[in-house]
């Protein structure tokens, strides 16, 4: 088949598979994809809709940024292992609003190979007599399992979470998975002995590579631990940062704040086109991996303070500091009245706010408007078959209009 023929029977094959609107079995009980079954172009106009109810007071709401092959975009995957009352080893999500574990084969969300390696590693469990832990009893050693995927290098990282830091044969345990996945680039142990909901304890052992894996994007190379954050759709990422960085409108000459950073990614390709970056982040492996991304890729205009944003911008304010253009993208929590109020203080010209909670956003747009019109509403969809919506605002100073 020739090249052209091949990319008009792949656009063909991508239309009828969201037109199909392919459904999930799993997805009644396991509640990733609450979408499921709902045809493509309706789960866009629903996202839409639900922005434009939340923040068209502000403004208009632009069309959303869909895919054009809305399945298996996640590049980082996560499973919770468990045993049946017949020992038999199940893996795949917990159950709606609850811990009971759902057995899932396949996921319309996930990276095939990852779900393949998590499926792989239920089989070993049997071999090497590894029994998954049990919440109730506290008996059982394997909590989860983490697999991460670089979109653009193929590096693979496996993370086994496990209730405590023994786990026996563990370098034939990783030989046997790397034999059936050689794709795997880095294993890392990690411990959470607490009974917490959360996936990842703090303590971490590298059992095979780097510990890290490196993904490229727009052009530059990032480092990624088990514990920093990265944005889980590397297709629609490419066209979210595109959209916010040319909403900040940079000419060289801007010192801009990247506020909520992860591991640099937004400030250090926005550097390209301003003066100064800082960029601000709680999470310290976050801001490990970005000063490393930083040296990697040869910025020299950017630096990174592991703090919380709000104390940090709080500080900032106070001793007067000078920034152009505030670049923010919180978690789902949303930013505080505190920061905004922080950032009205700076006068910046521009904030550039990325949200995945278009709520809390509209709560914080609100404390904006006393100084800031909102300019552009731009809603992506990063998370396709779910009903998560990510969004990008514009907001310039009112003293600058
Ligand atoms: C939605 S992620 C965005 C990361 C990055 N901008 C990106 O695109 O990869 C939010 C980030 O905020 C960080 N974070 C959460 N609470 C914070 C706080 N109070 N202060 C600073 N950073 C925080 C998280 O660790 C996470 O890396």
């Amino acid at each position: 088949m020739t090249e052209k023929k091949q990319a008009g029977y792949n656009k063909k094959m991508q239309k009828n598979d969201t037109r199909e609107r392919q459904e999930c079995p799993y997805h009644k009980k396991c509640g990733g994809c609450e979408y499921s079954g709902i045809p493509y172009e309706e789960q866009l106009q629903k996202k839409e809709k639900r922005v434009a109810k939340l923040l068209r007071e502000f403004g208009k709401v632009e069309p959303i940024v869909g895919m054009s092959y809305p399945y298996y975009y996640r590049n980082k995957v996560h499973a919770v292992y468990a045993q049946k009352k017949n020992g038999e080893v199940i893996c795949g999500t917990y159950e709606k609003d609850s811990h009971r574990v759902v057995d899932i084969e396949s996921c319309l969300l996930e990276n095939k190979g990852s779900t393949a390696i998590i499926r792989d590693i239920r089989g070993l469990l049997r071999s090497f007599k590894i029994k998954p832990y049990n919440e109730d009893t506290g008996y059982g050693l394997l909590r989860h399992v983490l697999v991460r995927h670089a979109h653009a290098t193929g590096e693979v990282m496996v993370v086994l979470v496990l209730a405590s830091p023994v786990m026996p044969s563990k370098n034939n345990f990783v030989k046997a998975l790397r034999k059936m996945h050689p794709e795997i680039t880095t294993v890392v142990l990690n411990i959470n002995g607490r009974n917490t909901s959360m996936v990842l304890g703090e303590q971490e052992k590298v059992l095979y590579g780097k510990g890290y894996i490196v993904d490229e994007l727009m052009g530059m190379r990032f480092r990624i631990s088990a514990k920093s954050f990265y944005q889980v759709n590397p297709i629609q990422t490419k066209h979210l940062y595109q959209g916010a960085i040319s909403l900040a409108d940079l000419s060289g000459k801007e010192r801009v704040l990247d506020a909520y950073c992860g591991t640099g990614t937004i400030g250090m390709i926005a550097s390209r086109d301003a003066k100064e970056v800082v960029g601000v982040e709680l999470n310290r492996d976050a801001v490990r991996d970005a000063v490393t991304n930083a040296k990697t890729n040869q910025v020299k205009n950017i630096c990174f303070v592991c703090q919380d944003a709000t104390e940090y911008i709080c500080k900032a304010a106070a001793n007067k500091e000078h920034f152009d253009v505030v670049l923010m993208d919180p978690p789902r929590a949303g930013s505080t009245k505190e920061f905004v109020d922080a950032v009205i203080s700076l006068e910046p010209d521009r904030v550039v706010y990325v949200s995945c909670n278009p709520e809390t956003l509209a709560r914080d747009l609100k404390w904006f408007c006393r100084a800031y019109r909102v300019e552009t509403i731009r809603p992506y969809d990063m998370f396709p078959l779910t009903g998560h919506v990510e969004t990008v605002v514009l907001l310039s100073h009112k003293k600058a209009i």
